[in-house]
C-alpha cells in the first residue's frame, strides 16, 4: 500500500512555570526585544511551509492571552490553545490529542527555544521520515563527569558518545502516541519525548543541530538570547 502523504503537526509546549528563571512572569512571556519569547518560537514554525498545524499548550491562566497572540501576530496555523499538565510529558500528550486526524508526523518543541533554525528543523524532519524518530542534538563540548552526593566523581563517560539533546523531536505520530500511552501505563515520566519511544525498544536517531538552539532556562540565558536575536536580525537584514 502506498505511504500516506506526510502531514506535519507541531506541539509547542509552554505550560511550565519557569521556576529556575525565578521571574514573576513565566519565562515564555518575557520580552525578547519586542515580542514574548514564545511568539518568536511560534513564528519560526508558522513560517515553514512544511508545517500544517500547531497545537499550543500553555498554563490555564494564559490561554486567553495566547489566543490573542495568535490574532495579533498572524499565527493562523495555531489550531488550538490548550491547558497543559503537571509535567512536560503530560503537556505533550494533551497537545497531541488536539492535532487534526490528517496529521501523521509530529514534532514536539519547547516554547522557550526561540532560536531553532528552519534548516535544522528540516534536518530533523528528514531524519525522522527516514528512521521513524529523530531529535536535534549537538555533541557536548565539555568533559562530563558523574558525581555522587558527596561531590566526588564516580565516572567519566566517553565524550565521543555524549550529545546534548534539544527540540524539536520528530516522530511518526502513531509511534509517539504509543510511547506516551505506555509511559503513562507504567507511570514513567521522562524529561524528553524520545525517552517514551526508546522505552518501546525503537531506535531514535539524532540529527545534528546548532549550539545556538538554546533552551532559555536561567537568568544568565537572557543576555545571550538578546545577543542571538541581534545576530539573527543582522544576518537576515532585519536589524532595527
Ligand atoms: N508541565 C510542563 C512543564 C514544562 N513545559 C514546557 O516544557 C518546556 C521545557 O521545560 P523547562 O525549560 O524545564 O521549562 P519550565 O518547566 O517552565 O522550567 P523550570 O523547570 O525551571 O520550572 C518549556 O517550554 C515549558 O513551558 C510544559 O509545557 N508543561
Ligand atoms: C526536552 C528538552 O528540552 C531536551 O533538552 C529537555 O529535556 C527539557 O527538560 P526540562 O527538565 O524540562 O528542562
Amino acid at each position: 500500500m502506498a505511504e500516506a502523504k506526510a502531514t506535519w503537526g507541531v506541539v509547542v509546549v509552554a505550560a511550565g512555570r519557569g521556576t529556575r528563571m525565578g521571574t514573576p512572569e513565566s519565562k515564555q512571556y518575557l520580552l525578547l526585544r519586542d515580542k514574548p519569547i514564545l511568539v518568536h518560537t511560534l513564528e519560526t514554525f508558522q513560517a515553514m511551509d512544511e508545517i500544517a498545524e500547531i497545537a499550543l499548550v500553555v498554563g490555564r491562566p494564559d490561554i486567553e492571552r495566547c489566543e490573542a497572540f495568535a490574532d495579533a501576530y498572524g499565527l493562523h496555523k495555531i489550531s488550538s490553545v490548550l491547558e497543559g499538565g503537571g509535567e512536560r510529558q503530560h503537556s505533550v500528550r494533551r497537545g497531541l490529542t488536539a492535532l487534526g486526524g490528517e496529521v501523521n508526523w509530529v514534532m514536539v518543541h519547547d516554547g522557550v527555544r526561540p532560536f531553532v533554525a528552519p534548516e535544522a528543523v528540516r534536518r530533523c524532519m528528514a531524519k525522522a521520515m527516514a528512521t521513524e524518530a529523530a531529535v536535534l542534538a549537538v555533541p557536548v563540548k565539555d568533559t562530563i563527569k558523574q558525581v555522587n552526593e558527596d561531590g566526588v566523581i564516580t565516572a567519566t563517560p566517553e565524550r565521543r558518545s555524549l550529545w546534548a539533546i534539544q527540540t524539536p523531536q520528530a516522530f511518526r505520530r502513531s509511534l509517539l502516541e504509543r510511547g506516551l500511552r505506555k509511559a503513562e501505563e507504567d507511570r514513567f515520566v521522562g524529561t524528553d519525548d524520545a525517552m517514551a519511544v526508546e522505552r518501546l525498544g525503537v531506535p531514535v536517531s539524532v540529527a545534528e543541530g546548532d549550539y545556538t538552539n538554546i533552551k532559555i532556562t536561567t537568568p544568565d540565558d537572557l543576555p545571550y538570547a538578546e545577543f542571538l536575536l541581534a545576530s539573527r536580525s543582522r544576518e537576515r537584514g532585519t536589524d532595527v
